[in-house]
């Protein structure tokens, strides 16, 4: 395999002086040919910040991107043709059809595909003739995509592309992402829904304050993550296990042997006849994973005197 993105040490700030804005701290991502890569993070982490960086819509502060081997802002010629760009905000002009709207776009593409084709893929063929600002939400999201591929890019940018969108035309568009990835096509995908990254995704970078907080496959993601164990006090002297902290009324353990102890805790609570209430024990998961990350303390982002 190799590279269609390459960035490193990737910076960007808002602003100047006093109000400047750290968004993107040191970035570092390799997207291979042929995979699907998604970036996770809160809201604010800075997803949309690297994408348009990626993309070539704004040039970094700092650091280098390389898209197909070329810089994507210097060599935008050679380099947007083969890109699909759907934005988180599309705000196309609502009075033009569908339809209109389309082969407006298509206009500016080098190699298009046809306006039926996209129309079908996205599942709007019916909305052709309706005004694009009488369509619902998640109907626009859907010509906001098939706007995306009617140039047939080799790589798929894709911000938040099933927000708004009911759960049966999320799973079409799955569907959609996974035919287009069959044949070869390179994506960046932003979004909330964690299932949506486990169902599409080949690697995952998850955001935060900025940075690359941990970046892989998801199981080398979750099982670099600790499970946890927890159950109220029992009011005797624990048992003799690593890790175990009290806070409050509350016993917790974060353990990467979550089977081994468990049987330990439920073992030891056995031989003494103890009811362990409250207890519950959660394996790590995509989820608990990020949930960790995001109530950890974002650093102070506002340094305008250090830019
Ligand atoms: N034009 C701008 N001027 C000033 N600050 C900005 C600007 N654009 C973004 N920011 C700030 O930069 C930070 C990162 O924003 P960004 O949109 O990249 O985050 P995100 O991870 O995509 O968030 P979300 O999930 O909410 O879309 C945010 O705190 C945002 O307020």
């Amino acid at each position: 395999m190799s590279p269609v993105i390459t960035a490193r040490d990737l910076q960007r700030w808002y602003g100047h002086g006093d109000d400047a804005y750290h968004a993107v701290r040191g970035v570092d991502l390799d997207v291979e040919q042929g995979e699907v890569f998604a970036l996770l993070g809160t809201n604010g982490a800075g997803k949309t910040s690297t994408l348009d960086l990626l993309e070539g819509l704004a040039s970094p502060d700092g650091g280098t991107v390389e898209v197909f081997g070329l810089d994507p802002v210097r060599h935008r010629r050679r380099v947007r043709p083969d890109l699909g760009i759907m934005l988180q905000a599309g705000g196309l002009p609502g009075e033009l059809t569908v339809a209109e709207t389309l082969t407006m776009w298509r206009g500016t593409c080098t190699h298009p595909t046809t306006v039926d084709d996209v129309l079908d893929k996205v599942n709007l063929t019916d909305r052709a003739d309706v005004r694009v600002g009488s369509l619902s939400g998640g109907e626009k999201r859907r010509v906001d995509l098939a706007c995306a591929l009617l140039g047939q890019p080799r790589l798929l940018f894709l911000d938040e592309p099933t927000t708004g969108l009911d759960p049966e035309s999320r799973r079409a568009t799955w569907r959609l992402l996974a035919d287009l990835k069959a044949g070869g096509v390179t994506m960046v995908l932003t979004t909330h829904y964690l299932d949506e990254a486990e169902a599409l995704a080949d690697r995952i970078a998850i955001m935060h304050a900025g940075a690359v907080a941990r970046a892989g496959t998801l199981r080398e993601i979750v099982d670099g993550h600790p499970s946890t164990i927890v159950f109220d006090h029992p009011g005797v002297a624990l048992p003799p296990i690593d890790g175990l902290t009290v806070d409050g009324s509350r016993v917790a353990l974060a353990t990467h042997r979550l089977q081994h102890d468990l049987l330990d805790i439920l073992t030891w609570a056995d031989r003494q006849n103890l009811p362990l209430s409250g207890l519950g024990a959660r394996a790590a998961s995509l989820e608990s994973v990020f949930l960790d990350l995001a109530g950890e303390p974002a650093h102070d982002q506002t340094i305008g005197a250090t830019r």
